[in-house]
């Protein structure tokens, strides 16, 4: 089995280098994914209320630890935090009830999904109206203040529910405004990362804060038609870039595993997703080759601040980065 290493966070805890990203895993086949992932080595996984399998995700680990097959305590589990449960009084109850889906009574990692606040619904309903294709224009933010929803998250690490806090798409504006409130800094910055969408700047302000980076769509976008971007006719998606094909023909290894190689050697980890078992294996040995620094360099150069993955991408007709 491949030997996956770790990351030694800000707050002592040790987090894996690469997981499985729960995203868009049906809900049919996520327990059964999550139990295989585990069987091929996989510890860290990357939930969230909103992709709707928390329930499905316990499940597949419940049956890998009844196996015997990983203890508790080996593993890594992520979630996040919805947009319309910022309120501070909501923080705690959401929490435990997403503990509740999955079936544990603490989270490895938990996080500020968006840095966006929506009006509450109900623990059962994420999406006031006018968030996700219900045809209305106006999306209904919330009134909470980002300071509020991190003091309650705090409050989760010091109660023990979550062993570490972060935030996940936050702008190196909003981390600068985060140190100003926050008692305890954020562990982890989750963020779109791939070859074409770098975020130098944004990085190296975390890893000044010794905040760790996560990258996800680290493979950027699979068809520019599908997500609607306008670019060169003849741009090529990153697993098709002849910089990338070449390197990894040099290595023996797949354009994929040379994007996740590209990233975890510059010290971000990465939460890949595939359904199919060969890609997933693929994707998890990714730190038995090293790039060369030219290839790293060149990798890199191909920057062209290409940011793909974007709620409004999805049918969303307002997204602010608050
Ligand atoms: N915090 C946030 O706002 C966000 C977090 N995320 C997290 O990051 C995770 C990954 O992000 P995502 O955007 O889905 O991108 P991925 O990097 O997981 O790419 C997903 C696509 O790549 C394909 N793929 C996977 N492995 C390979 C491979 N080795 N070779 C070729 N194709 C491959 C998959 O297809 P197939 O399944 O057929 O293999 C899938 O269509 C999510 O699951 C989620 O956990 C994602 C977006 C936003
Ligand atoms: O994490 C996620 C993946 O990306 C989607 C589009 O930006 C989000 O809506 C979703 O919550």
């Amino acid at each position: 089995m491949v030997n996956v290493p770790n990351i030694e966070l800000n707050d002592g805890n040790k987090m894996p280098v690469v997981g499985f990203g729960l995203w868009k895993v049906s809900n049919d086949t996520c327990a059964e994914q999550v139990y295989n992932a585990i069987k091929t080595g996989y510890r860290l996984f990357d939930g969230a209320c909103d992709y709707g399998n928390e329930v499905e995700c316990g499940q597949g680990v419940a049956r890998a630890i009844k196996e015997g097959i990983v203890k508790r305590e080996e593993l890594f589990l992520v979630s996040k935090l919805w947009n319309s449960f910022h309120d501070a009084d909501q923080v705690e109850p959401i929490t435990k009830k997403q503990l509740a889906d999955w079936g544990i009574d603490y989270f490895d990692l938990y996080l500020i999904h968006f840095p966006i606040s929506l009006e509450y619904v109900s623990p059962e309903t994420r999406y006031p109206p006018g968030w996700y294709y219900d045809g209305e224009s106006e999306v209904r933010h919330g009134k909470t203040s980002l300071e509020s929803t991190w003091k309650a998250m705090e409050g989760l690490k010091k109660s023990g529910l979550a062993k570490s806090i972060g935030v996940s798409n936050y702008s190196g504006a909003l981390l600068l405004d985060m140190f100003t409130y926050a008692e305890i800094k954020p562990a982890t910055l989750q963020i779109e990362h791939h070859p074409y969408f770098v975020q130098p700047n944004l990085i190296k302000l975390a890893e000044q804060h010794k905040i760790a980076v996560t990258a996800y769509s680290s493979f950027g976008p699979l068809s520019f038609i599908e997500c609607d971007m306008k670019v060169a006719e003849d741009t090529p998606t990153l697993l098709e870039h002849d910089i990338i094909k070449k390197a990894a023909e040099k290595h023996g290894k797949t354009p994929a595993q040379v994007l996740l190689r590209w990233a975890t050697q510059r010290g971000l980890s990465v939460i890949p997703k595939s359904n199919s078992p060969k890609r997933l294996a693929e994707n998890l040995d990714v730190t038995s080759f090293d790039l060369t620094s030219d290839e790293i360099s060149q990798i890199s150069d191909l920057d062209r601040g290409l940011k793909f993955n974007v709620p409004t991408n999805y049918g969303i007709p307002i997204y602010v980065f608050a």
